[in-house]
């Protein structure tokens, strides 16, 4: 089986330039491939991964990956799947979310040097308007460009000279890369297709018809439930773990829906066909156990965050399900709790009762605070509080920074201490 086969297998492609061609290729040599990424937000986020992982295959198989962050091409805005116009960063963000950006892929891709990443901004920048016009303007047919799905799905409501000229600026990139990189093969989403030919016309139509250049697309990911691939209540989930915690991170991988766990365990991990086969089993067999789920979420979130990361995540989970967050370590708690709700509270001692309801209000008055200690529902740093008379000492927990507080069987809030 090679990696095409494999990638057939995940479901990861949706559409290719040359199968026949690509297939004899990588059975043939080891050449270079690579995948695009603007900077037009300082962080990634799960989907964004989707080509990522696919280049990082073809780095396991030997293949060289290049990893292209577009200084340039994100200072335009990439028309593909946007229905109005962008709004243009300034280029000192542009160039913050690039450092950003290189910095994630450098984690997910290793230090080894077994890759590359450019930024296309370093040749962009380099040619003259007039050059341009010259050289690459007068290879592009506006026809063709006109009927590219990028541009016609926009003729209604419009479309800037900028943005129009987007495409050939990504041409010229696949082409800039066959030249320098010994790059032969572009990955990308179901909407980079119009993007990706644009280059191989390019490639073909400088370096000769014969030029090996190919090209392949990825499904769009589409979940069982109709709703967006990505996203939660929160919003999208990040890889910068100071947007999204590394628990919060792991949570969204455990929470996938039975009918869409396996696709999710062939796109995001580098388990093998048996391990899925018998993960498969389990679903269909024994899907209260969540075994797919939980083996999805640990892979990803070791290969996102570490190895640390997981077993961090693990024991904030078992925590906040039992009860018993007083195993926590305070640094576990700060992570678990970043995005709950969250009060201020002085570090005096206090009655159970007038502190649940006055001083951080989680309850709304004294009388249903009362109600509910004595029905046994308050657990402060995971013991269980009965006595309405009990005092409390916040000074007492987790390094005096913070009580935990669990109200009924899945509600919590922390505490923070002044
Ligand atoms: N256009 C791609 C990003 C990209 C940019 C330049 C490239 O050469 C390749 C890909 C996207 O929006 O996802």
């Amino acid at each position: 089986m090679d990696i095409i086969d494999d990638l057939q297998w995940r479901g990861a492609i949706n559409q290719q330039t040359d199968a026949e061609g690509l297939k004899k290729e990588v059975n043939e040599k080891k050449f270079g491939l690579y995948a695009g990424i603007d900077p037009t937000g300082d962080s990634m986020h799960v989907g964004h991964l989707i080509p990522f992982m696919i280049l990082k295959r073809f780095q396991l198989a030997g293949f060289k990956p290049v990893i292209l962050i577009g200084g340039a091409t994100g200072s335009i805005g990439d028309p593909s799947g946007k229905k109005a116009e962008r709004k243009l960063q300034s280029m000192e963000q542009v160039k913050y979310n690039e450092e950003r950006l290189t910095n994630q892929m450098k984690k997910l891709f290793g230090e080894d040097g077994k890759f590359q990443i450019v930024n296309n901004y370093d040749w962009t920048s380099q040619f003259s308007l007039l050059d341009f016009l010259r050289d690459y303007g007068k290879r592009f047919n506006v026809n063709t460009m006109l009927n590219k799905e990028i541009v016609s799905s926009r003729l209604e409501t419009g479309i800037s000279y900028t943005e129009f000229t987007y495409q050939i600026l990504q041409a010229m990139d696949f082409e800039h890369l066959y030249k320098n990189n010994d790059v032969e093969l572009q990955i990308g989403g179901a909407d980079q297709w119009g993007n990706i030919t644009g280059g191989i016309e390019l490639i073909h139509k400088t370096q000769g018809a014969d030029a090996k250049a190919f090209g392949l697309t990825i499904p769009l990911m589409l979940k069982a439930d109709g709703t967006k691939f990505g996203k939660t209540e929160g919003g999208a989930v990040w890889l910068d773990p100071e947007k999204t915690t590394p628990y919060e991170f792991y949570q969204f991988w455990i929470n996938t829906d039975d009918r869409d766990v396996i696709k999710y365990l062939k796109y995001f991990t580098f388990l093998d066909r048996e391990e899925i086969g018998d993960l498969e089993d389990k679903v269909k067999n024994e899907p209260w156990k969540r075994e797919a789920q939980r083996r999805l979420a640990e892979e990803v979130t070791e290969f996102v965050h570490g190895k640390d990361a997981v077993v961090e995540a693990q024991n904030i989970t078992e925590a906040l399900f039992s009860g018993n967050v007083q195993d926590l370590t305070t640094a576990e708690v700060e992570t678990g709790f970043k995005n709950m709700p969250s009060v201020e509270v002085s570090a005096d001692k206090k009655n159970i009762v007038e502190w649940l309801a006055d001083d951080t209000e989680i309850e709304p008055s004294r009388r249903q605070a009362r109600e509910d200690v004595k029905n046994g529902a308050i657990r402060i740093n995971g013991e269980k509080v009965d006595n309405v008379d009990a005092d409390i000492d916040p000074s007492q927990s987790f390094d005096g920074k913070f009580v935990v507080v669990r109200r009924g069987k899945k509600k919590y809030y922390l505490a923070r201490i002044k």
